[in-house]
């Protein structure tokens, strides 16, 4: 037995318990396996009536496919912990229970504790990634977004509610491999049937962060905080604004926060839920989240280099081009040379065609004078060329001097239909219009912009010389970059999409039911089909979720915005790790993006992710980037301050290298080694034969991303990137969990022990 062979009382209280949730977990197991065998039998009943073909039947039929399908699909999904989580609970101050089956009030009875501070555990519930009922309706697990699972979240020593004893449970698959329990009232002695409440272990917080990491993140259902909790169970009315400085949790409760929303009205967010994410890297890094806290489909994370379907950019420009992409200066710049791009059709300068039996003539001037009438106003551009062809039609009509020769309108109205129809089919007269108000895209108007000379025409008065030269150069590049998206994006606004045939949608019966994103096996390629048809269709969304909102431009504001213009919002960013340089004016934005919508704000004051050693050294450029910004308290300590190497008579590759390697050989999982925009290619190759673990990163790339070792190449080279050069770095020196190495270039300064300038007191 394994308590005598480890001959402890602790350990054989230990065993106790784990083979107590043991039991628990095998009788969810029995019930579970009950629920699949029902609704395996009601998709087979649902079969049989199909084949009756009543229009009742067929209706009832689909009823039933539905319900059992949804069950199948999530039972049949396997979860690593399935149930994770435990609470042993005081008597509440009222016997109400809720639709979950467990008592509602969240503060204990006047007399739930005893006058000698003994209390007897009146409620345990176990808590999991979906809800399970037993046959009588009594709770086996809670879904951990229920009301009911807000203590197991909530509760602590210093405001306990009815929690007596928090616990997490370890498991894989169907065994329990451990517990580990948190005392919130250590001054009660609690029995649960008649038998004092053990505790075991010395935390689940502390076990999860010091867990090597990999290339994915892992969701945190089992030990949220409380004040993460509140984030992320906060009504989804208006903007919920959450700010937390690096590891805080900021990307981890948004993810959560989805989820949540999900269960909580699963019908509004049929619309979908849109997470914006700063890079490709950090969507791949998350997006196995919401998967494994059973959710997908509805939700969408992009990056926002591919917001606009089609384009995935992932290039950077160089700061100073940057600047003037993002900046909202170039609104009017897009909206002048969206007007600017027609007159580059090839269009022959006069208007020829044959109208009642001779030929009638627009000239120049004349052509010109329609076109300018036509823009007048701020209507997209593609939209305006009804307007366009119907005055040219006007004119020509007018030329002919028809008009006057009949004073009966009816007959007048008769002879300008069968004109415009005549006209209008003429090969001359469409080869013309679509020389002469050619349907614009995106790309082509952008395209043009690559043109010097017709860039600064389209941005007198808002771009300096310099600043056309160098946007125009970019645009000359054969790849779009991440600042691109949004200008594509903008100019789509300004030029409207043209005008379609709608498809006809084939009436799917199942419609009328909800949440259908929740695959069912025998529809499911056609529900699949759906599912892509609805996610190329959806330009909006019911909640959009903007992840290191610090970074977003104000054209990204724009473009994000618009995505979510009747949604409501969740906003989650670090002002100190800002790569923008003009935050006032992304601040500007940012508001007019979001509207008038009141906003909840929350800030996270934790940092789980640095040891308290990393966040030392992280904090003296926070002093540096942003005099009097508070940095957030890290949870732990390593006893591993961070290393600092100077090159000495090496090169700069050959010394991170060494580094690299010597970080692998000290730690189980990934390495990260940042280094500034412009060496990224370079960096990847010193690393190419070290393996998958190590990964080379320009700086801008690390964003929200963490690795068990990092090494920071040059300091002063990320610093002087950009004015946001600082915070850059701040982002940089915090992406370690356990071990931190920062190599000192030649501009670094470094002193003695290879402490670069900018890190010295
Ligand atoms: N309650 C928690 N339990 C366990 N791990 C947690 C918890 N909260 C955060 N973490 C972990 O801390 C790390 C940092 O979280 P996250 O990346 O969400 O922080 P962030 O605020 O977005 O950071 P940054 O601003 O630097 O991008 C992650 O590994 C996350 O899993």
């Amino acid at each position: 037995m394994a308590a005598q062979e480890t001959g402890g009382v602790v350990d054989t209280i230990r065993d106790r318990e784990i083979g107590g949730e043991q039991d628990h977990l095998d009788r969810v197991y029995r019930r579970l396996e009950e629920k699949i065998h029902e609704a395996e039998f009601l998709m087979q009943d649902a079969a049989r009536r199909g084949q009756v073909g009543t229009p009742g039947a067929l209706a009832e039929r689909d009823a039933q496919v539905f319900r059992a399908g949804v069950h199948l699909n999530r039972l049949n999904s396997e979860f690593e912990d399935f149930l994770f989580g435990r609470i042993d609970l005081l008597r509440g101050k009222d016997g109400k229970k809720g639709p979950d089956g467990a008592y509602t009030s969240v503060e204990p009875a006047d007399d739930a504790v005893r006058p000698d501070n003994t209390a007897e555990i009146a409620e345990t519930l176990h808590i999991g990634r979906i809800g399970v009922l037993d046959a009588d309706y009594a709770p086996l697990v809670i879904d951990w977004r229920a009301p009911a699972a807000a203590p197991f979240y909530r509760s602590t020593p210093v405001d306990p509610g009815r929690v007596v004893r928090r616990r997490v449970i370890r498991s894989k698959g169907r065994k329990v491999l451990g517990v580990e329990d948190d005392l919130m009232r250590p001054e009660l002695t609690a029995t649960l049937g008649g038998a004092e409440l053990p505790v075991v272990g010395d935390g689940a917080l502390m076990a999860a962060l010091g867990q090597a990491r990999s290339h994915a993140m892992r969701d945190i259902v089992s030990s949220i905080q409380a004040e993460q909790d509140l984030v992320i169970r906060a009504p989804a009315a208006s903007v919920t604004y959450v700010e937390g400085g690096p590891g805080t949790g900021k990307t981890a409760v948004a993810l959560h926060r989805a989820a949540y929303l999900l269960y909580q009205d699963r019908r509004r967010y049929a619309g979908g839920i849109l997470i914006v994410s700063p890079t490709p890297l950090l969507v791949a890094y998350t997006e196995g989240v919401l998967p494994s806290l059973g959710e997908e489909g509805q939700v969408a994370i992009r990056a926002v280099g591919s917001l606009v379907d089609g384009v995935e950019a992932t290039a950077y420009d160089e700061p100073a081009v940057a600047r003037v992409k993002g900046s909202s200066r170039m609104v009017k710049v897009l909206r002048k040379a969206a007007r600017g791009a027609l007159e580059l059709g090839d269009a022959p300068d006069r208007l020829r065609v044959v109208a009642f039996g001779r030929r009638v003539e627009l000239e120049a001037q004349e052509l010109q004078r329609i076109r300018h009438n036509v823009l007048g106003g701020t209507a997209p551009v593609n939209l305006l060329r009804p307007r366009a062809r119907r005055l040219l039609l006007d004119a020509l009509y007018a030329k002919t001097g028809a008009g006057t020769r009949h004073t009966d309108p009816e007959l007048a109205a008769e002879l300008r239909s069968s004109f415009d129809e005549d006209v209008s089919s003429e090969d001359s007269f469409t080869d013309f219009l679509n020389a002469w108000w050619p349907e614009l895209t995106p790309r082509r108007v952008l395209f043009a912009m690559a043109d010097d000379k017709l860039l600064a025409r389209w941005s007198r008065r808002v771009l300096n010389p310099g600043e056309v030269r160098r946007l125009a150069r970019s645009l000359r590049r054969d790849t779009y970059s991440v600042h691109d998206v949004a200008l594509l994006d903008e100019l789509q606004t300004v030029l409207g999409a043209p005008a379609r045939p709608r498809r006809k949608r084939e009436v799917d019966p199942l419609d009328q039911l909800t949440g259908l994103e929740e695959l069912m096996p025998v529809r499911e390629e056609s529900q699949r089909e759906r599912a892509e048809r609805l996610a190329q269709e959806r330009t909006e969304y019911a909640h959009v979720i903007v992840d290191e909102a610090q970074d977003l431009t104000p054209m990204q504001w724009r473009m994000v915005g618009r995505r979510g213009r009747h949604a409501t919002w969740t906003v989650v960013g670090d002002p100190a790790q800002s790569s923008w340089s003009v935050p006032d004016e992304a601040a500007e934005a940012r508001d007019e993006a979001l509207g008038t919508r009141p906003r909840r704000r929350f800030t996270l004051t934790v940092n789980y992710r640095n040891p308290a050693e990393i966040a030392e050294l992280a904090a003296k450029v926070l002093a540096l980037a942003m005099p009097g910004a508070e940095s957030p308290r890290a949870v732990r300590s390593t006893g591993v301050v961070p290393r600092f190497v100077a090159l000495g008579d090496r090169d700069l590759a050959e010394t991170v290298r060494d580094e690299a390697r010597r970080l692998l050989d000290r730690v189980e999982g990934t390495v990260g080694v940042v280094v500034a925009m412009n060496r990224r290619e370079q960096a990847a190759r010193w690393l190419e034969d070290l393996g998958d673990r190590v990964v080379a990163l320009g700086s801008l790339e690390a964003k929200g991303l963490e690795y068990d070792a990092t090494v920071v190449v040059s300091p002063a080279e990320i610093a002087d990137e950009s004015p946001a050069g600082l915070r850059v770095l701040y982002v940089a020196l915090t992406r370690a969990t356990q071990q931190l190495t920062v190599v000192s270039g030649r501009r670094d300064e470094p002193d003695a022990d290879g402490v670069p300038d900018l890190l010295r007191d």
